[in-house]
């Protein structure tokens, strides 16, 4: 009996950026429904690592399967698995909010009644009616958010990707932002959160991974209670000395 895949399975992936090691030896597996809390201080790793599960970015050693394929392989797995919402969504100034769900729609492949269906129903669950009609380049940083989003979750991703989603969310949308991980997560999406607020990884992760210097330091599951014990865990490793 062959057991099933992991979702995301990271194999001893590593990257290097600007001549220095940005992600080494990476070993992560994450299944369908569940919800990983990426931790780590400033320059740690996080978005290299991210940007190597969407695709964006490909490993100089190791391998990054979804569903059992590997990426470098089968890169455009990627785009039919992954909905990412990088650090900055990135938008185009001069459309408007509905046309930029429209457009990525049609990148995933959506045509026709499906396309105007799953834009309607962005639309509807990330609250964007009334900005529908608006230019990208004149909203603000939290309505950028929200649009990334619904760019990330249009085409029903398996695996959603989010590098510090919940920066410029006023604290209304940051329990709305809580709601729909949750909602994903039992709808059997996978979820991996990139963030500095500890208290979001216990509020909707059941997961944590911290990273440190590019390194995996620490990878465990997470209940509701471990929030102390989670700060102790992030502390001791974010202000450790490298020995000499
Ligand atoms: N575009 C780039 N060019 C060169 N080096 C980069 C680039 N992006 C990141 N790096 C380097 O790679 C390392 C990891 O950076 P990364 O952005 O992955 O960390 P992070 O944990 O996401 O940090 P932060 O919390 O500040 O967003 C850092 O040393 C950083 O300087």
């Amino acid at each position: 009996m062959t057991l099933p895949q992991p979702l995301l399975t990271l194999e001893k992936a590593s990257r290097r950026r600007a001549g220095r090691a940005a992600v080494s030896d990476l070993d992560l597996a994450l299944d369908r429904g569940q919800v990983l809390g990426l931790l780590g201080v400033n320059g740690a790793g996080k978005s290299t690592t991210l940007s190597m599960i969407a695709g964006a970015l490909a490993p100089d050693s190791g391998r990054i399967l979804l569903d059992g394929e590997d990426l470098a392989e089968q890169p455009a797995l990627a785009r039919r698995l992954v909905g990412w919402l990088p650090e900055r969504a990135p938008l185009w100034q001069e459309l408007t909010v509905g046309e930029h769900l429209d457009a990525h729609g049609r990148l995933r492949g959506l045509k026709g009644a499906a396309l105007r269906q799953a834009c309607a129903r962005m639309v509807d669950r990330l609250e964007l009616a009334p900005l529908e009609r608006r230019l990208a380049g004149v909203l603000s940083q939290g309505q950028r958010q929200r649009l990334g989003l619904a760019c990330a979750l249009l085409h029903q991703p398996a695996l959603l990707v989010l590098d510090e989603p919940g920066n410029a969310l006023d604290p209304v949308q940051v329990a709305a932002l809580r709601a729909l991980i949750r909602e994903q997560a039992a709808a059997g999406t996978a979820v991996i959160l990139s963030t500095h607020v500890l208290a979001e990884v216990t509020a909707v992760c059941d997961r944590v991974a911290i990273l440190h210097e590019g390194t995996l330091r620490h990878a465990g599951t997470l209940d509701a209670g471990d929030h102390a014990a989670l700060e102790q865990r992030f502390f001791a490793i974010a202000t450790a000395k490298v020995a000499a």
